[in-house]
């Protein structure tokens, strides 16, 4: 089997709930229920399988939306039954009319679900955008039958909007969370779809537009990592150019015991075109030369600022010895474009003169920190930087001056002027040693090589979840999956970016 190399998607516009609020409002009467209702029955009449369809419909508008599929999918002749746990007097003015309209329509609402040998599919619409604490009672059992019943008979689970019992500006599940097939959302992709719990919550994606052009009437909070955000830098090499054309990167890492760290950044960083990449080992006994890749060139880590370098990389491996402080205080204040990872990241968190010396420098700074990374250098735990992976990444870049990457499932990138971005390309056979070394190693080499700070941290991000992307379908990972296949992956990837120059 050979690996598929296609280009990068189309960035996507993404909303939180004010943002939709606000779409909702700038749509006027626009009947938008009935299109979410229609859309819904579309994608479930394509989807179920043989059997009747399981509704659950919740007590607001995301109910509504559910009310009227099994409207439709009823008129078209399915075996629907509808299933709610609210007399529907409290809902919203949308909602209730959905719901009279079905009902209507010779529709029956049960109070529970009824028992069945086989479900041809079972439709999410409990919760949508509107939840606001986790589902307990009554929903939480619901919840539960539904993963189980899709489970049990192998049918789609499908949500309507958002998968309900995920917060949808987040991506936490906040409590029992529906674990869909396929989600189904409505005029705009939402962040917590993205990141987080999102992807395991969501199955596959669809969006129905509702025939409302987002962007154009409400600016987008932020948007997926697309193409457009570094197309411009990919272009197929000049015959006439050598290997100064192509940028000279540092890494500085690899205390005892971490050389492999920084050896894995610096070939990453050739494996994607960098001219020439120095290693400086801040161990003192490290090796000479890299025997599996004898192009590095290694030296201590106090020879590194001798080297003509056009960007610098600190962290892979590097420790938090007192000498290799002052390496890191004195790279925080060189002119080089920096990018700042693992270790160096945990002295920044614990050193207020580095951090304060970084929030100032001028040339520019991308920090590419993992959860606990990050928690450190805002003085916080995990839990709350995951419950706002958003504003974590934001808030970092803001205190900063710099480009962000948050990583982990839908890695956030935030830019100092508060734009973000989550990725959408990636799988957890990343989830392994040295992926971030890599992550490093291709940032720095895009940096060296000229390319624009955000550009490079956001093609660096996509590109190496791309690559890994390439790799479980030829048998590769997800698990097991090691962090220099990735690298040798990144390179096929970008040199056919490159060469059709997306
Ligand atoms: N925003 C829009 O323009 C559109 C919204 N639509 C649908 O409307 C949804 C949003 O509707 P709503 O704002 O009514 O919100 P939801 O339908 O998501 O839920 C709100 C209701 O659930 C209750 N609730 C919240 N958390 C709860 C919990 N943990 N346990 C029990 N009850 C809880 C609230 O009190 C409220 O009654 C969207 O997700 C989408 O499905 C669509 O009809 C299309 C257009
Ligand atoms: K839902």
């Amino acid at each position: 089997m050979t690996a598929t190399l296609t280009p990068p998607p189309p960035a996507l516009p993404l909303y939180r709930s004010q943002g939709l609020r606000a779409l909702e409002a700038a749509a006027g009467k626009q009947p938008l229920m009935e299109r979410a209702g229609l859309a819904a029955a579309d994608l479930a009449a394509s989807l179920c399988r043989p059997g009747p369809l399981l509704v659950l419909a919740g007590p607001g508008n995301n109910g509504g939306d559910a009310y009227v599929a099994a409207r439709h999918l009823q008129a078209r002749f399915f075996a629907v039954q509808v299933v709610a746990w609210d007399d529907g007097q409290r809902a919203p003015a949308d909602a209730r009319a959905a719901r009279q309209a079905f009902l209507e329509a010779g529709g029956a609402i049960l109070d529970a679900i009824p028992p069945c040998p086989r479900w041809g599919l079972v439709l999410d619409g409990l919760f949508g955008i509107g939840l606001q604490r986790p589902l307990s009672g009554a929903y939480a059992d619901a919840v539960a039958a539904a993963n189980h019943l899709a489970e049990r008979d192998h049918c789609p689970l499908l949500a309507l909007d958002c998968p309900s019992g995920l917060d949808a500006d987040s991506g936490r599940a906040l409590g029992p969370a529906i674990r869909a097939s396929h989600t189904l959302t409505f005029i705009a992709h939402k962040p917590g779809l993205l990141t987080l719990d999102g992807p395991d919550h969501c199955g596959a994606l669809h969006l129905a537009a509702l025939e409302l052009d987002a962007p154009a009437l409400v600016p987008a909070d932020g948007w997926s990592i697309g193409r457009e955000h570094f197309a411009a830098h990919l272009q197929p090499r000049r015959r006439n150019s050598h290997k100064g054309s192509y940028g000279s990167a540092g890494i500085l890492g690899g205390a005892a015991g971490m050389v492999g760290a920084a050896l894995l950044a610096g070939r990453a960083a050739l494996l994607l075109g960098c001219g020439r990449v120095f290693v400086g080992l801040a161990d003192r006994h490290g090796p000479a030369f890299d025997l599996q890749q004898a192009e590095l060139m290694l030296r201590p880590a106090a020879a590194l600022e001798a080297a003509p370098l056009t960007a610098l990389a600190v962290g892979p491996g590097l420790g938090q010895a007192p000498e290799v402080r002052e390496f890191l205080s004195r790279a925080i204040t060189g002119p080089l474009p920096l990018v700042l990872d693992a270790d160096a990241l945990n002295l920044l968190a614990a050193d207020p003169t580095l951090a304060q010396a970084l929030a100032t420098r001028q040339a520019p700074r991308l920090l590419t920190p993992h959860p606990a990374e990050a928690a450190r250098l805002l003085g916080t735990e995990v839990a709350p930087v995951q419950a706002d992976r958003i504003g974590a990444a934001t808030q970092l870049a803001e205190q900063f001056g710099a480009w962000v990457a948050l990583k982990g499932a839908g890695t956030v990138v935030a830019a100092p002027d508060g734009r973000w971005w989550i990725n959408t390309s990636g799988n957890p056979g990343q989830a392994a040693a040295g992926q971030g070394d890599v992550l490093t190693g291709m940032t720095v080499a895009l940096l060296a090589q000229g390319w624009e700070p955000g550009a490079a941290l956001l093609g660096a991000v996509h590109l190496h979840g791309a690559a890994a992307d390439t790799l479980p379908g030829t048998g590769v990972g997800p698990i097991g999956l090691t962090a220099s296949e990735t690298a040798v992956a990144a390179r096929a990837l970008f040199n056919a970016w490159c060469r059709t120059a997306v």
